[in-house]
Formats: structure tokens, sequence, C-alpha cells
């Protein structure tokens, strides 16, 4: 099943509402670059969802994209194989995408790849859910069947988006495309709210006024739950994914995220400039992205890329989609590759933490029933224990199946960050045997466990962005960099892309949005246009810009 098209809604996000979908999907075409330019080469650094996504477009526009990645190919949609069981695979990034996320189903669609709905919590694909909150334990197959006080929590939550963020006039907007009432209506709010963390949005909510309604909401929240760790963080980017049904509706990829990024390099475009039919972006790099990129240098005619075999290329326009801290310590750079406040936003970049730790099991034990209780032997766990979030994969009675046995964010994730596989997986099954005493999970293990701990990633040192209070202008910054008209000559041709530059980190779909957003502003620097039907992100941009806040 891929459901793109049943979504009533895209995550067209209030800071910069342009359809990227409508423009990739366009008979016209993403644009057109003068013959002579055609097998241009343009250096594209990363080669995960962004960075692949950007040099798929420029392939089909007829250049020639030379793509450098450090480790894997598909970045952080990292789908890992359990050793001896490569069918079965742990997602140790990217692993549920809600279908408003358009742009990332267009690819997801082109490669023809199927998928389910996730099992979240209390979603109709979750057999039960198990909160455990506390010390004390409530489990349900859905939400009506929660003790009343989920529901008043509910409710505090519903009330605080619709009294003070408008939510329904936005998810309206939204839906119908309604440009101008969506950028009235948001600009308010980033006027409002930039200074608000989520913590203090809902303590200066008059239906959070009760600690014990804050406290379930951080542990059930909304969604994909477990929402306290995101506490700090500015309300501006929890709302951004509540308007845009970010967190709702989400499935899974069949076989594993990897494929979407992996497809992407496979893939053969029907319809491309200048190159032969059945080009692809393997063929041309025969087989192999380039090693790691080293040092950037401008040079008169452009940016000269240096990488970890000690090669030197020269290339008019370059890409880059890592994380942006890595331009600060893993790749020597030349100052102007940027501007002075560009600099100062990535120096300010906030990046949350996330472990995950996953094992296989012989097969779906969870889904027998305890005699005692006659519910089932385990759920899909929330818990404010050291596990947070357990999520559970089965393929039928008869096969073996996946448990994430936890999925943490920030503080969390620090708790396991030092710990050695074995020593995270021994804790985390006493901490569930807390909550589960007759179950014995260990005895079901046949592989694992694979886990990882994004901050402590040398290539990634965080999970993904999330601002802080106060972090608009400079989230601003770094999405508008793309637009380089009018600036100064000597810095153009450098294109940052990547989720943690868009507006939704944290989202797949922000990776590829990016990426749109810096072929677009390649095709332009190169001297090409796009076609006056599709008119491209740059194109629009005074329409749609982020609001500009005061600096004084
Ligand atoms: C724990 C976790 C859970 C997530 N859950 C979801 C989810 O459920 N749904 C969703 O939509 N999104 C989710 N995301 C976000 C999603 O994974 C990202 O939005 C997306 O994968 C980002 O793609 P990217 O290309 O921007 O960056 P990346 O995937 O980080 O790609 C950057 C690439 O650059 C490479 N690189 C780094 N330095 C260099 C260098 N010097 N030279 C060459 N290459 C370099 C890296 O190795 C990497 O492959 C999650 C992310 C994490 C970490």
């Amino acid at each position: 099943m891929t459901c793109a098209t049943a979504s009533a809604t895209t995550m067209l996000v209030p800071d910069f509402p342009f359809s990227y979908d409508r423009w990739l999907s366009h008979p016209a075409g993403l644009g057109a670059l003068p013959a002579a330019l055609h097998g241009t080469e343009v250096a594209v650094i990363g080669g995960g969802m962004s960075g692949l996504t950007a040099a798929y477009e420029l392939l089909r526009l007829g250049l020639s994209p030379v793509l450098y990645e450090a480790e894997q190919l598909g970045g952080r949609m990292r789908s890992t194989p359990f050793p001896g069981n490569p069918e079965y695979k742990a997602e140790m990034g990217a692993m549920r995408f809600p279908v408003a996320a358009r742009s990332l189903f267009h690819y997801i669609d082109l490669l023809g790849l199927s998928t389910r709905p996730f099992p979240n919590p209390l979603a109709p694909a979750t057999a039960s859910t198990l909160i455990d909150l506390n010390g004390g334990q409530d489990r349900a197959r859905t939400a009506d069947e929660l003790p009343e006080v989920y529901q008043e929590v509910a409710d505090a939550w519903d009330k605080a988006l619709q009294e003070r963020a408008d939510l329904a006039t936005l998810r309206d907007a939204i839906q119908r495309r309604d440009v101008p009432t969506l950028k009235t209506v948001w600009n308010s709010l980033v006027k409002e709210f930039d200074d608000q963390s989520f913590y203090g949005f809902l303590a200066t909510s008059s239906t959070f006024q009760s600690f014990r309604h804050r406290e379930i909401f951080g542990q059930v929240g909304f969604g994909t739950g477990g929402w306290d760790t995101d506490f700090p963080n500015s309300v501006l980017e929890i709302l951004r994914v509540v308007v845009t049904e970010a967190d709702d509706n989400q499935v899974g990829i069949v076989g594993g995220s990897s494929q979407v990024p992996n497809g992407l390099w496979e893939h053969r475009p029907e319809t491309l400039a200048h190159w032969p039919q059945g080009t692809s972006l393997a063929s041309l790099h025969g087989g192999a992205p380039r090693p790691a990129v080293t040092r950037l240098r401008r040079t008169a005619d452009g940016i000269r890329v240096t990488d970890e075999s000690g090669e030197e290329r020269e290339f008019p326009a370059v890409v880059f989609s890592p994380h942006v801290w890595t331009l600060l310590n893993r790749v020597d750079c030349d100052p102007t590759l940027l501007s002075t406040p560009q600099w100062t936003a990535v120096e300010r970049t906030h990046y949350m933490g996330a472990s995950k730790l996953f094992v296989l099991v012989d097969r779906p034990f969870w889904r027998d029933t305890d005699p005692a209780t006659g519910q089932d032997a385990m759920s899909m766990t929330l818990t404010d224990r050291m596990p947070r979030g357990v999520y559970l994969f089965d393929d039928g009675p008869d096969r073996p199946g996946v448990m994430c046995l936890s999925y943490t964010w920030n503080d969390d994730s620090l708790k396991v960050a030092t710990l050695s596989a074995e020593e995270r997986l021994e804790t985390l099954l006493a901490k569930l045997a807390a909550i589960y005493p007759d179950v014995d999970i260990r005895s079901h293990i046949i592989a694992g466990p694979l886990t990882v701990t994004w901050e402590t990633e040398p290539r990634f040192m965080g999970a993904f962005k999330n601002n802080l209070p106060g972090h608009y202008r400079y989230q601003r910054r770094l999405f508008t960099q793309f637009m380089q008209d009018g600036t100064d000559p000597a810095q153009q041709g450098f294109f940052l892309c990547g989720d943690d530059v868009s507006w939704t980190a944290g989202f797949a779909e922000g990776a590829v949005t990016t990426a749109l957003n810096a072929v677009w502003g390649v095709l332009r620097h190169l001297g090409g246009t796009t076609h006056p039907d599709n008119p491209g992100p740059g194109d629009l941009f005074d329409t749609f810009a982020p609001l500009e806040l005061p600096y004084d």
C-alpha cells in the first residue's frame, strides 16, 4: 500500500508554504539548462535522503552530480540487517512517515515501495498499548479505553491548541493550500511564541494548570507519544508538527526506510536531459560514491573540494547536505563559504540526541494471551523508565518479530550512551521486567542487540535539529541560504540542504524539500530557468518568504 494520495493534507510548512509536491509532479519538470552546460559536474556532499534527492534531480536536469559519502548511502535512513537474518532490519533512524509528507512520497511512489501502517501508541495498527507512569500501568487498544484522566489531558491539549494557536484555521488553510490565511495566522504565532518553550506553552495555558496533567501529557502526548524530552524546545517546533499532521497517520516502509535513498542511487529516470536512457547516479559513479569531503575552498571559478583520498576537484556549485555542525569540525572550511550571520546560525544549531536498541525474536510472543489477565503478554509500551518507548513489529505468528526495546531522546538517550550494546540490553531488560514480571524476553531473542546513539556518531553528532526558544532567526538564515541573488558573488555557489536547515527537522520531508531548494539554487546559479508554468521555490520566494523578526 502506498498512500500519499490518501492524505487530505500535506506537510505544507507554514513558514514557507510552497507546494513542493506539485512542483515535483508538474509535467513541465523542474527546469532546463542551456545545452552547453549539460554534463557540468556539481558536487553533492552527503548521500542521505537530501543529498540523493538533490543528486537525482540534478542528474535529470542533465548535470553530472558527483556524490561524496563519508559512511554509507542512506544516512539517517539507516535500516540495519540483523546478522544471520538480513531480511529483518532495525530502523536505526527514520522509521515512520506521515502520509502528509507528499514530497517524500513522490519518491516512495516513484520507486514502487510498499508501506504499511506504523504501530504507534494507540494507533489502529497496534494490538494494545501499555502506559507505565509513576509505577502504575494502564492498558488499552484505543484512547477511549483509557481512564478518564487521559481524556482530560487530550482535551486540555486540544483546547490549548485551539485557543492559543488557532489550530482549526491553520489546518483548514493547509488543506486548502490557502497561503494568505496560513501566513497571516502563522506569522502572528511566530511573533508571539518564538521565545516560548514547549513546557512554557503548556504551563501558561489555562487548560494545563494541573501539574499531573502536564506530567501525563509528557508521557502520552499526542501522535507518537513521549514528548517530555522535547519540553525545553521552542513550541514553534511542536506547532509545526501538529498543524501539518506530521505526527498522525504514519506508515513504515516494507523492507526498510533505507530503500528510499538507496533506490534513488540506482534508479534510472524515465525522463532526463542530456544523458542516455538507463543512466543512473550509480552508473555515473561506477557503482560507488566518492569518499568523505575533508576540505572546501573557494577559487576564482568555483569551489575546490578535497576528499579523504586526497583527490581535489573544482566545481561551479556545491550542495552540502550533512548536519551543519560538520562544517565546524570535520570539514576544513573556507570562511567565505557562508556569511558571518549564517556561520552564527550554524554555531547556534541545536540537535536532539536519540538512542535505539533492537533485537530479533523467534516469534511475536507478545501477542500470546496472558492466562491470568486475559491480556496480551506485552504491548507497545510508553514508560517513564529508561526504555521510554517499546515498539513491536511482526510479520505473522510463525515468523520472527522485531522488537525496538527502547527509543529515547536527549537525557534518556544519554542514560545509555556510555553503555555497551550488551550492557544496554541487560539494563533495559531489567527495567522491562519490572513492568512485565512474567515475560522472559531474553528467551526469545535470536539476534541482536543492534543499537545506536546518534549524538556520539562522529558524522552526525545528533539525531536531528530542534530549535530552542529564540532560534527562529537562525533557522531563517539557514533555510533561506539557497536564495543567493543579490548576495556577494564571491559567496555564491555553495548550497546548504538537509533536514537541519528545514523547518521540520526530524522528518525526511524536510530533507527532501530543502534538497529541492538547493536544486533550484544550482539551476539558477548556472544560468538555467524554470518553466513559466511551473515556477520553483526561489521564483516564488517573495510570496512565501518566512517572516523576518526584528533584530533590535
Ligand atoms: C533516531 C531518528 C529517528 C528519526 N525518525 C524519523 C521518522 O520516523 N520519520 C521521518 O520522516 N524522519 C525521521 N528522522 C529524520 C530523518 O532520518 C532525516 O530527516 C533524514 O534521514 C535526513 O536526511 P539528510 O540527507 O538531511 O541527512 P543525513 O541522512 O544525515 O545524510 C547526511 C549524509 O552525509 C554524510 N556525511 C557527513 N559528513 C560527510 C562528509 N564530510 N563528506 C561526505 N559525506 C558526509 C553522512 O554520512 C550522511 O550519510 C529520524 C532521524 C533519527 C536520527
